[in-house]
């Protein structure tokens, strides 16, 4: 095979400088095209949308930094991976809730909720249908070890209302309980039938709580970008592992060859199959590929020409069911601006996706206007589609009922001289940026051991040097407001 006839990666004269194509310009595929270009190793990274990212989207539409995409930092910490970056750029939070919040909660003293006729429901009926639903969650805990076999937590619920008659609640009660579920179906992007007992609550959450990205996430990916070889517009198709070498097809029909490559494309995309691997990927991994869920989160953004709704982070509308339950993220309180975000997840999620634009902000307009008829339309709205856009096929993954213990470390292993990296090949924390952004700086590091091993020590031809210490101690302490 002529290496020379692929354009891109030019055969390199002696010493060898390795080359790596990194597919995916998101956090994860950002973050490992930094660290290999720091370690002097040859990048190019390929990107199929027209814009960097990926699952970090700010939009600047509305005059304003507005995420549809990642928006909350989940461990505002020294420890949190992305802390040096975010405190180096100097970038500010605003915490939404501290270390003794619960997983899904992201504050409960400033909800304020409402019925569909637009009455304010109590806050003590908030405050008390809560403790009742932690405690029904601390029961199925009972449940979980009863059973060998994992079922959903919607089942398990089911269970423990059985048995403790005591915590059903009715009416009103009912329906805020319906509520905290919605909740919870959020946390995931899947709802409550779907999320596995055995692992909904094994996550390890970083302290310090959730702090909204106050100047939204691009910045951080603004500066991973500096000075890596981005090609935007470039769809791969097709990943060969042929001669020690790694070729990728890309839809405009060239090719590029490198000597290690990293997988970033979400799980939505590799579930899909709109990448065909040559050799196929082995059995194992089609089979992680399979188990873990993709949820789905959906966001409406809405700008008004000014605030009518009142000073809290969060404001809800509770239902009969979790799926027509509704929250709204008042981006006002966070930034100043008057934007509010809807959220939806799961089914209701997928099926606002199969309406236009124009009915989705609508749909979420009579939402609101439930809870506050005076409300005025909005000046401006955005509608997110990360279920049906093909480079997401999803928002992030989950764990659903029966997925096996193993599937994330194996979607995580490498393939030869193929690599992985994503949110969803965190074990500890899959569905987040900083989980992300991990994985893409491990599977950096693995790529360089596994180029060592096989070329010899190139790290003599360091060209850039990265202070590794400046890395681990942020400069400058992270700026956090509440206001
Ligand atoms: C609505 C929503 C809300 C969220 N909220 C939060 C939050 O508040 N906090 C948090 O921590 N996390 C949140 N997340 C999750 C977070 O955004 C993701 O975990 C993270 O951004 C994923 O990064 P990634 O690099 O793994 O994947 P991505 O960002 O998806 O990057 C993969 C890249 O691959 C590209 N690609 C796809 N196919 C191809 C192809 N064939 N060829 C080349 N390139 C391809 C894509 O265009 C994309 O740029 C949220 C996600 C969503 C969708």
């Amino acid at each position: 095979m002529d290496l020379l006839r692929y354009q891109g990666i030019e055969r390199q004269k002696e010493p060898v400088v390795p080359s790596v194509i990194v597919i995916g310009a998101g956090i994860s595929g950002l973050a490992a095209a930094r660290a290999l270009s720091d370690a002097s190793i040859k990048v190019i990274l390929l990107e199929s949308r027209q814009r960097l990212g990926g699952r970090i989207h700010t939009d600047y539409t509305f005059g304003c930094p507005v995420d549809m995409g990642a928006s909350w930092l989940h461990g505002v910490c020294n420890e949190n991976p992305l802390a040096p970056l975010i405190c180096s750029l100097g970038l500010k939070l605003y915490r939404t809730s501290g270390d003794n919040s619960i997983l899904y909660d992201h504050d409960l003293e400033s909800y304020t909720l409402f019925d569909m006729d637009g009455s304010k429901v109590p806050q003590e009926m908030v405050v008390a249908v809560g403790d009742v639903f932690k405690r029904i969650l601390k029961e199925t805990e009972r449940v979980r070890d009863e059973h060998a076999q994992d079922m959903s937590v919607h089942q398990a619920i089911s269970i423990v209302l059985d048995r403790h008659p005591e915590l059903r609640q009715e009416g009103l009660a009912y329906e805020v309980m319906q509520w905290y579920i919605c909740r919870m179906e959020a946390w995931f992007a899947a709802d409550a039938d779907m999320i596995s007992l055995k692992c909904w609550d094994q996550e390890h959450v970083l302290l310090g709580g959730h702090g909204l990205m106050v100047q939204g996430y691009e910045p951080i990916i603004k500066e991973l970008a500096k000075d890596i070889d981005v090609r935007l517009n470039h769809r791969v198709t097709k990943i060969s592992q042929e001669y020690n070498k790694v070729v990728v097809d890309i839809e405009n029909g060239t090719s590029l060859i490198a000597d290690a490559a990293i997988v970033t494309v979400p799980l939505g995309v590799l579930k899909a199959n709109l990448i065909q691997f040559e050799p196929k990927l082995p059995e194992w991994k089609v089979a992680a590929i399979s188990e873990i869920g993709v949820g789905s989160e959906n966001k409406i953004a809405l700008l008004f020409d000014q605030v009518f709704w009142p000073n809290v982070e969060l404001l809800g509308i509770v239902a009969p069911t979790s799926y027509s339950c509704g929250y709204f993220l008042n981006l006002h309180k966070a930034t100043g601006h008057p934007v509010l975000v809807c959220m939806a997840a799961g089914r209701f999620a997928n099926d606002l996706e199969k309406y236009s634009d124009e009915y989705a902000a609508n749909f979420v307009m009579l939402q609101l206007k439930k809870m506050f008829p005076n409300a005025s339309d909005p000046v401006q709205y955005l509608v997110s589609h990360w279920g049906t856009d093909r480079d997401s096929l999803g928002c992030y993954s989950y764990d659903p009922v029966g997925m096996a213990g193993d599937s994330y470390q194996k979607l995580k292993a490498p393939c030869g001289n193929l690599f992985f990296a994503g949110e969803a090949v965190s074990e500890e924390h899959s569905g987040s940026v900083h989980g992300a952004y991990s994985s893409g700086v491990t599977a950096a590091r693995n790529c360089e051991s596994h180029l060592l091993q096989r070329l010899g020590n190139f790290k003599k031809l360091r060209l850039i040097f990265r202070d590794d210490n400046a890395l681990l101690e942020p400069t400058f302490p992270l700026q956090i407001s509440r206001i």
